[in-house]
């Protein structure tokens, strides 16, 4: 379980992630939505260890991962916004490579890319180099990249930014056939993958969250038909109090 207590972070003047706190169950698939700058790649930097809060904690069975640092690194990992394939490496040899970086011998890192082709339906795709992917398949493999150390927690930032219609549907299908292997959180500003794919949703605005629940208990909260209403309904009470 990942507990965040009154997580905080300033840059300056701005305060872009302001006294959150959250609690995500092992295994669940969460959603963070936002919009510009709401701060949710903040938080999700803070919760992978990758920027330190000015104030609060997060505590993983029962460990503060910034007292533990290291340790925690080794539960999770990150597919950030901008890609991380290296582009002339090979689809196969990005994961392979990966791999290697986590660890596993040559023998296992081949298994593992293999799996991982598989499961990201890239097999027929494991000799073209990264560049000459479209941009939905370097997502999908930025993702199994983060995936292949078999991490406890995987941070998705915006996985379908830009990504056509089928591009996305693809990718939730195989979101999908992931949930409940591993704790999953997601950034997005849409709506309809929240619905699609999330067990829980938090909402930001100014780097408070402001509503948090499934999407039922959201609508039946704020008495609303879709989770857009809740959302708008959530960020225009925000906007009356700032
Ligand atoms: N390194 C930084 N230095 C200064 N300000 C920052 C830094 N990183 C983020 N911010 C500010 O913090 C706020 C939250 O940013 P963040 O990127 O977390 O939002 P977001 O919800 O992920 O937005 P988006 O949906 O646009 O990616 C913004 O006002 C942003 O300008």
């Amino acid at each position: 379980m990942i507990e965040i207590r009154e997580l905080t972070k300033s840059f300056g003047e701005r305060v872009a992630v302001d006294h959150l706190s959250l609690s995500i169950e092992k295994g669940e698939f969460f959603a963070l939505l936002g919009s510009n700058g709401a701060g949710k790649t903040t938080t999700i930097k803070m919760i992978s260890g990758l920027q330190t809060p000015t104030n609060g904690d997060i505590i993983i069975d029962g460990m503060s991962i910034f007292s533990n640092l290291q340790q925690s690194k080794q539960l999770m990992n990150i597919s950030p916004q901008e890609t991380a394939v290296a582009p002339n490496l090979s689809v196969k040899e990005n994961l392979e490579f990966t791999a290697k970086i986590y660890g596993f011998d040559k023998n296992e890192a081949i298994i593992r890319a293999g799996e991982m082709m598989e499961k990201f339906s890239l097999t027929d795709r494991a000799k073209a180099k990264a560049k000459t992917l479209s941009g939905g398949l370097q997502r999908r493999l930025s993702i199994a990249m983060a995936m292949i150390s078999n991490p406890r927690i995987v941070f998705l930032d915006e996985p379908t930014l830009g990504l056509d219609v089928r591009a996305r549907r693809d990718l939730w299908n195989i979101l999908l056939g992931l949930k409940g292997q591993m704790t999953i959180i997601l950034t997005t500003h849409y709506l309809e993958e929240v619905e699609a794919l999330a067990d829980r949703v938090g909402i930001m605005h100014h780097g408070k969250l402001c509503a948090l629940g499934t999407v039922d208990d959201l609508k039946e909260q704020y008495n609303k038909n879709s989770l857009e209403e809740v959302f708008l309904s959530v960020t225009e009470e925000m906007e009356v109090l700032v």
